[in-house]
């Protein structure tokens, strides 16, 4: 492509969008921005509800829910999905909420997706509650593979956690989409200082014997109680460190490819010949992995959000209600991706920089 999708000529304001110029149509057909990242990979919220609490993103006396007609229809969905990869190169779609299995459509939305695009890797990021019953109507469905949220084996600590005390439905869950066969199974798990910190050896063991792929995840400031800190936060180095006592961990040698995920392979250090598995560490904080961010969100009312920490949001709902074409829905998208900010929704990193400002939404209500 010849136009300098470089730095932008203009003054950018710490939440870097201020007088964007208008996108060149030499930027082609795809979700580009003003930064020369394209995005591939589609996340949409089926809902913003969820049946947990977990701390560090949904306060414990929940948020006010969207109501039925706010929120996208499964035509809607399964329409801009079809949009996205017909129009504007997406390669990938995840879906996550709130908490998607609590959506009554979401086998539909699938099968949909699917019918229309058989090899379009389809995910889902949940918090496995329920994920028993649905593991194989889902899979039917054509779901590709799934992530499983899990911050602690320890009832206890799960329900402080999650202020819910469903810690053996969530591995029932877990074990059940094992048995159906729906991929990789990757557990992501939130480490909070003084909680479950000394768990990590632990989920890692046990991640490693059931052959899953277990994440941690550095805590962003996106909760609905503001009680983030950088200092409170345990950091990737940090994560190292406790994992490092009874693991060797050598760096995957495999591509990265714009997954905020830094993989290790993983070896016992009572057998450090073998190879065990894999862990990764989603330092969004202390590493982040802006500059070759690929992802472009909608929320479950329909809104892009070009950055999980905008403070911009086009919506694309009431476009698609008031009868607009494809290519007019593709537009709109186009531009709102166009003023797609560096990073962290400002013109530089910095979560917890004094100029930092976290979004009004919750990670829930984003869409994670
Ligand atoms: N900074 C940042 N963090 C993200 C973004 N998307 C996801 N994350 C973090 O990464 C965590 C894991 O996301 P998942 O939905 O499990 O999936 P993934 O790691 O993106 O993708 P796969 O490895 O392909 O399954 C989330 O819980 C977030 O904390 C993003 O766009 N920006
Ligand atoms: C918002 S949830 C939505 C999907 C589903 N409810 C779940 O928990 O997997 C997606 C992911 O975001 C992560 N998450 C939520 N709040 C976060 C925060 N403040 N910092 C980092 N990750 C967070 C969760 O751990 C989860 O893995
Ligand atoms: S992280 Fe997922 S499961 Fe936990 S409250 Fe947020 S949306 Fe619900
Ligand atoms: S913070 Fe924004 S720019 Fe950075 S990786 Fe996440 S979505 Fe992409």
């Amino acid at each position: 492509m010849s136009v300098n999708l470089g730095m932008p000529q203009v003054a950018s304001g710490a939440r870097g969008t201020a007088a964007l110029p208008a996108r060149p149509l030499e930027a082609g057909p795809g979700l580009i921005d003003r930064f020369g990242r394209s995005a591939t990979d589609l996340r949409i919220s089926l809902t913003d509800k969820c049946n947990l609490r977990c701390t560090y993103c949904m306060p414990a006396e929940g948020l006010d829910w969207l109501n039925k007609e706010q929120v996208l229809t499964d035509t809607e969905i399964v329409r801009l999905v079809d949009i996205a990869v017909n129009h504007l190169g997406v390669r990938e779609l995840r879906l996550t909420g709130g908490e998607p299995l609590v959506r009554a459509g979401l086998a539909d939305i699938i099968a949909g997706v699917r019918n229309n695009h058989p090899d379009l890797p389809v995910s889902l990021t949940t918090n496995g509650l329920g994920l028993d019953k649905k593991a194989r109507i889902l899979k039917d469905a054509g779901l590709t593979r799934i992530n499983v949220s899990m911050d602690s084996l320890h009832p206890e600590t799960f329900a402080q956690l999650t202020r819910r005390p469903f810690l053996d439905r969530v591995l029932k869950g877990i074990e059940e989409a094992h048995r159906m066969g729906l991929g990789l199974i990757k557990i992501n798990a939130v480490l909070m200082r003084g909680i479950n910190d000394q768990e990590a050896s632990g989920l890692l063991e046990w991640a490693v014997s059931h052959g899953y792929e277990l994440r941690f995840i550095e805590q962003m400031p996106l909760d609905a109680d503001h009680g983030w800190t950088r200092q409170n936060m345990i950091s990737a180095a940090e994560i190292h460190a406790l994992l490092e006592q009874d693991f060797v961990l050598t760096a995957d040698p495999r591509r990265r490819d714009g997954a905020p995920a830094e993989r290790w392979e993983v070896r016992r250090r009572s057998a450090p010949g073998i190879v065990v598995g894999t862990v990764g560490i989603i330092a969004s904080v202390t590493e982040p992995f802006c500059a070759d961010c690929r992802r472009t969100r909608i929320t479950a009312e329909g809104k892009v959000r070009s950055c999980l920490f905008s403070h911009d949001e086009t919506d694309l709902r009431d476009l698609l209600r008031s009868g607009a074409g494809d290519e007019a829905v593709a537009d709109r998208w186009r531009e709102a991706m166009w003023a797609k900010p560096r990073a962290h929704g400002m013109d530089h990193t910095g979560l917890g920089a004094e100029d930092f400002v976290q979004p009004d939404r919750t990670m829930s209500a984003i869409g994670g």
